[in-house]
């Protein structure tokens, strides 16, 4: 019934007095289970808010949920049920494990990601080790959450070429036009926001989580569990308020599978006036060695080159090599996929998200960036972004936008 190894669930006082009545007289049990059901019914909620204890350890609700208890009781024991996920919300932070051993773990600040490893306890994502995790400036590693803008003001050619393109034209929902990707043209309503906007610095709320259950090989089910976190304008500090003052609804959700991480963002307009968004999910992966990754499904795909005076660009690789400083923004038709000696490692599949951000800062960016470390970390990681920075999403009152990416393990 327990993942082997996990501390066991807090049970309510109920369950327990009960469990202990029902071996002494088994004689009354259908009389006592009656009752079992009668008391315990209000006693099975658990809002994880309300606790006190620092890092509560709270499982799934169906491991006492009443169906399933009776059989528990059994003389003869029941069909074996699959152990459950085990969820931890505590020190700003939600970990989940699966009972086949993936695991994921978010920090409330940025609802970022910052760790996910597979079955075998391997980490997936790359973490710098002088990556902020206090809440006093976007992690970097993970999966840090772009939102309402995505832009990097890096050098004084791009900020001049992104001025004065944007003053000739008006931003187009979702187009492809360079220059609405980089800095907002001045008088835009992002256009004083921090770079990469306040998403991934702003402290989000847990809202709660779900599992299901899919067909598997050998007819057993697969569980996966979903995350929930929350981010409303009510909860931005007043200096961001200011910046950018719409009512909105954010709604992120992580979604551990067996070898699989969904991150899926909605986004609801509950504002008088439209407004316009981009969103970003800037995952860094963890790979073993740069000289022997190659990034596929890129052929073909238009992109902006940003550490070559934005031009605009095809690519025509099948296998995009990382050689030097890669800072890109494709627009992909489908699936992307990272190989490592030439075998896929992560494959990539975007729901209206068109674009790609491809990304490694190589050494003297890396250098450059005082949370970044190690320094030759750029051999140990590649930012496979999918997002919608090229042009703007425009969001209606009362609409919203959804995009998500899901990581597939190979
Ligand atoms: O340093 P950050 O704000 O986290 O940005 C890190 C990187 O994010 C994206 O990938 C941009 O395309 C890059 O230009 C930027 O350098």
């Amino acid at each position: 019934m327990f993942n082997s190894g996990s501390t066991p669930p807090l049970l309510h006082w109920s369950d327990v007095s009960i469990d202990r009545s029902l071996n002494l007289a088994s004689k009354h049990r259908p009389f006592l289970l009656l009752l079992y059901h009668l008391l315990s019914l209000p006693t099975l909620k658990f809002t994880p808010s309300t606790r006190s204890h620092p890092i509560p350890l709270f499982t799934e609700p169906t491991m006492v949920a009443r169906p399933n208890k009776p059989s528990a009781l059994s003389a003869t024991p029941g069909p074996q049920r699959q152990a459950a996920v085990n969820i931890s919300h505590g020190n700003q932070r939600v970990a989940a494990t699966l009972p086949t051993g993936e695991s994921v773990e978010i920090l409330l600040y940025g609802a970022t990601v910052v760790s996910w490893k597979d079955a075998a306890g391997e980490e997936k994502l790359w973490l710098s080790e002088k990556a902020a995790l206090d809440g006093s400036k976007a992690v970097r590693g993970g999966i840090p959450l772009v939102f309402p803008v995505c832009y990097a003001p890096y050098n004084l050619l791009y900020l001049f070429h992104s001025y004065s393109v944007s003053r000739q034209v008006t931003p187009v929902a979702n187009s492809c036009d360079k220059q609405v990707f980089g800095p907002p043209p001045p008088n835009h309503a992002t256009s004083s926001l921090p770079q990469h906007g306040f998403a991934r610095t702003s402290n989000w709320e847990f809202l709660g989580k779900s599992t299901s259950e899919s067909e598997a090989e050998g007819g057993n089910a697969d569980l996966s569990v979903k995350l929930d976190f929350g981010l409303s304008s009510a909860g931005l500090d007043a200096e961001t308020r200011k910046k950018w003052g719409y009512d909105f609804n954010l709604i992120y959700s992580v979604t551990l599978g067996k070898k699989s991480l969904t991150t899926s963002l909605v986004v609801t307009n509950d504002d008088e006036r439209s407004f316009e968004l981009q969103v970003l999910m800037h995952t860094y992966f963890r790979i073993k060695d740069i000289t022997q990754v190659s990034i596929t499904g890129l052929q073909d795909a238009e992109y902006l080159d940003k550490v070559d005076n934005l031009k605009a660009k095809k690519e025509t690789s099948s296998a995009v090599k990382i050689e030097g400083e890669t800072d890109r923004v494709y627009t992909p038709s489908g699936t992307v996929a990272i190989q490592e000696g030439g075998k896929t490692s992560f494959t990539v599949t975007r729901d209206n998200l068109a674009d790609v951000v491809l990304w490694n800062p190589w050494v003297e960016k890396a250098q450059g960036m005082g949370d970044y470390a190690p320094k030759d970390g750029y051999k140990n990681m590649v930012c496979v972004e999918a997002g919608s920075v090229r042009g703007w999403q425009t969001l209606e009152k009362g609409d919203a936008f959804e995009g998500s990416q899901t990581i597939t393990l190979e």
